[in-house]
C-alpha cells in the first residue's frame, strides 16, 4: 500500500493529503501506460479498477498485464514456478475493469488519469470526475507535457490534484516524477526532435541514427525505435500542443513525416507500424 501514498506525500504540497492512506486506486485509460500503472499498483497490494471506453480495449489491457507479469515472474520466481503463478493470480485478482467511470470512482482513494494527451479531453474527464468522486479522493494525471494547473482548473479540488509521471514501460522504469516542472522530458524531447530533423534533412537513415545512439551512448533504444515505442499519436499531440503555446519556437515546427505517419494510422509498435514495421 505504501508505494502510491509515498509518491503522493512527496509530490503534493497540500496538508489535505499529508496523512493519506491509499487502498483503492482507479486508473482511467487502459492503454500502454494505464495498463502498466495498474500492474504496478496491483502488484504493490492496491485494489485497482481500470477504466476505458470499451470492454474490448479492457480485455487487451488485462492481456498486456498478464504478459508483463509473466516476464516479471520468469525472473523473480525463476526457481519457483508455482509461487510465480500464485503471484500472477494474486495480482490479477486485485484488478477489476469497468467502462462506467461513475461507479468506478466510488470508494476510490486515488484516481489516476492516463488517457490521450489532449488538454480539452482531460479537462472534460476531470470536470465530470469532480462531481462523481467522493470528496476525499485525490486526482492525478500521468500527462507527459501539459501543465497540471491547466488540467486541474476544470475541478474544485486543487488541494487534492497533482501529477504522477510514470515512464514507459512502467513495470521496468524505476522513476516517477511528481515535482512541478518535469525534468526528463525537458532534456529528452529536444533530443527526439533533433533526431527527426537530422533524418528529414538527409543526414542519416533512421537505422544509422538509432544504431549510433545505441552504440555511441549506450541507450537501450535509438530515437526512432523509442518514438515508435512511446506512440507517434502521443508524440504528435505533445508537439502540436507545445506549438500552440509557443508558435514562434522553431523547435516545435511540424514534422511532415510525423504528420503523414499519424494520418495513415501508423502510430508505432501499438498499431504494428510507425517509423518501422513490427509484424
Ligand atoms: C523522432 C521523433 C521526434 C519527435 C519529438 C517529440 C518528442 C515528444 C516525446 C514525448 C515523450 C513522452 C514520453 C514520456 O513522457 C516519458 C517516457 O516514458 S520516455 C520513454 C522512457 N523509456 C525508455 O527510454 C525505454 C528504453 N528502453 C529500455 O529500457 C529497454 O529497451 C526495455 C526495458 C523496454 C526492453 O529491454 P530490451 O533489453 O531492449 O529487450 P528485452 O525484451 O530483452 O527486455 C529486457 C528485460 O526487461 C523485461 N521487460 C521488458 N519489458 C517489460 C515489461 N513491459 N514488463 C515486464 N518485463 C519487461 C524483459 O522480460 C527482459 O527481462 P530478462 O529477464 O532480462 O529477459
Ligand atoms: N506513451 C508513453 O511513453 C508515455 C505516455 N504518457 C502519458 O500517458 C497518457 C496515456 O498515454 P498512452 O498510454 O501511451 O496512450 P494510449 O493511446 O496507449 O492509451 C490511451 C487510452 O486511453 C483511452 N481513453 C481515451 N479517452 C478516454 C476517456 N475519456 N475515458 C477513458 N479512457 C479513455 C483510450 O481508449 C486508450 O486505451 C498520455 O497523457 C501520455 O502523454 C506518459 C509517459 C510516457
Amino acid at each position: 500500500m505504501a508505494f502510491f501514498a509515498h509518491q503522493i506525500r512527496r509530490g503534493f504540497s497540500s496538508s489535505a493529503v499529508r496523512n493519506v492512506v491509499i487502498k483503492q486506486v482507479t486508473i482511467i485509460g487502459g492503454g500502454q501506460m494505464g495498463a502498466g500503472i495498474a500492474q504496478v499498483a496491483a502488484s504493490t497490494g492496491h485494489s485497482v479498477t481500470l477504466v476505458d471506453t470499451s470492454d474490448d480495449i479492457l480485455k487487451k489491457s488485462i492481456k498486456t498485464i498478464e504478459g508483463s507479469l509473466k516476464r516479471v515472474v520468469k525472473k523473480k520466481f525463476a526457481d519457483k514456478p508455482e509461487a510465480g503463478e500464485e503471484f500472477i493470480q494474486k495480482v490479477l485478482k486485485n484488478v477489476s475493469t469497468s467502462t462506467d467511470v461513475g461507479s468506478a470512482v466510488q470508494g476510490s482513494d486515488l484516481v489516476l488519469e492516463a488517457i490521450v494527451e489532449n488538454l480539452k479531453i482531460k479537462q472534460d474527464l476531470f470536470s465530470r470526475l469532480d462531481k462523481l468522486a467522493p470528496a476525499h479522493t485525490i486526482f492525478a494525471s500521468n500527462t507527459s507535457s501539459l501543465p497540471i494547473s491547466d488540467i486541474s482548473s476544470a475541478t474544485n479540488r486543487l488541494d487534492r490534484f497533482g501529477g504522477l509521471h510514470f515512464f514507459n514501460p512502467v513495470p521496468m522504469m524505476k522513476l516517477v516524477e511528481d515535482t512541478p516542472g518535469f525534468i526528463v522530458n525537458r532534456l529528452f524531447v529536444p533530443y527526439l526532435y533533433e533526431a527527426i530533423r537530422l533524418y528529414e534533412r538527409g543526414h542519416g537513415s533512421k537505422e544509422d541514427i538509432d544504431i549510433a545512439m545505441k552504440l555511441g551512448v549506450g541507450y537501450p533504444m535509438g530515437p526512432f525505435e523509442l518514438s515508435d515505442y512511446i506512440g507517434l499519436d502521443t508524440i504528435k499531440f505533445i508537439m502540436d500542443g507545445w506549438r500552440e503555446m509557443d508558435p514562434d519556437n522553431t523547435l516545435f515546427a511540424p514534422s511532415e513525416l510525423m504528420d503523414k505517419l499519424v494520418a495513415e494510422g501508423k502510430l508505432g509498435k501499438k498499431t504494428g507500424e510507425g517509423f518501422y514495421k513490427y509484424k
